[in-house]
């Protein structure tokens, strides 16, 4: 994509949750995970690369002690539809005996945070939480529900707040939808 295409799918896109709606429900997030986990010492884990954003704005309301660290799994590409999982870095911090929070930024098919869940737990994680920011409303059966959800969104390929559509636009501080596939 160049900048020229990727300036007029934005023209295109329409609005689903406004940055004023994404920053109130990091506020709410960080709350309910202060009360779940603030004397955990956990280990929390961001999905690179679409969980970068959300991660990011998360940690600094956090306000307790925690690790980080990231790991790299990926299954769309440039594409709207999932393939076959691949690892590209796994966690380097050892997640043995640790509570794990998993920060991602969509729930679509689930497939993606069920593997890194069940991965996780096969390497000897105590607990293993997730936290998506966007849970797209499919229809379908999800390997996985996450335990903190910020927002859901329509079954439509979604981007901004971290999330790419060809590559371009993981920069926008609110969601938007292709206008296309409306
Ligand atoms: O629930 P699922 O259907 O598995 O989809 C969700 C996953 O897809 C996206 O990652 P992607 O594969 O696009 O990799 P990226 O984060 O590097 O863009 C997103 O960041 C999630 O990790
Ligand atoms: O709707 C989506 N948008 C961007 N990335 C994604 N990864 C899974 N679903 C999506």
């Amino acid at each position: 994509m160049n900048t020229q295409q990727a300036r007029a799918m934005l023209a295109d896109a329409e609005v689903i949750h406004s940055a004023e709606a994404v920053n109130a429900t990091l506020d709410r997030m960080a709350a309910e995970i202060r009360d779940r986990l603030s004397e955990s010492y956990p280990l929390v884990l961001c999905v690179m690369t679409g969980g970068v954003v959300f991660c990011g704005q998360l940690l600094t309301r956090l306000d307790f002690p925690l690790d980080f660290d990231y790991l790299h799994a990926t299954r769309y590409g440039p594409e709207t539809q999932g393939g076959k999982i691949s690892w590209r870095t796994a966690p380097w911090t050892p997640v043995k005996g640790r509570k794990v929070l998993v920060v991602d930024d969509i729930l679509d098919e689930g497939v993606t945070l069920a593997a890194v869940k069940e991965s996780l737990l096969r390497l000897g994680a105590e607990e293993v939480l997730t936290a998506v920011f966007s849970d797209k409303l499919n229809g379908k059966n999800k390997p996985l529900a996450a335990d903190f959800v910020g927002l859901t969104v329509p079954d439509r390929f979604v981007f901004g707040f971290g999330m790419d559509a060809g590559g371009a636009w993981r920069n926008l501080p609110a969601i938007y939808a292709k206008k296309d596939e409306a």
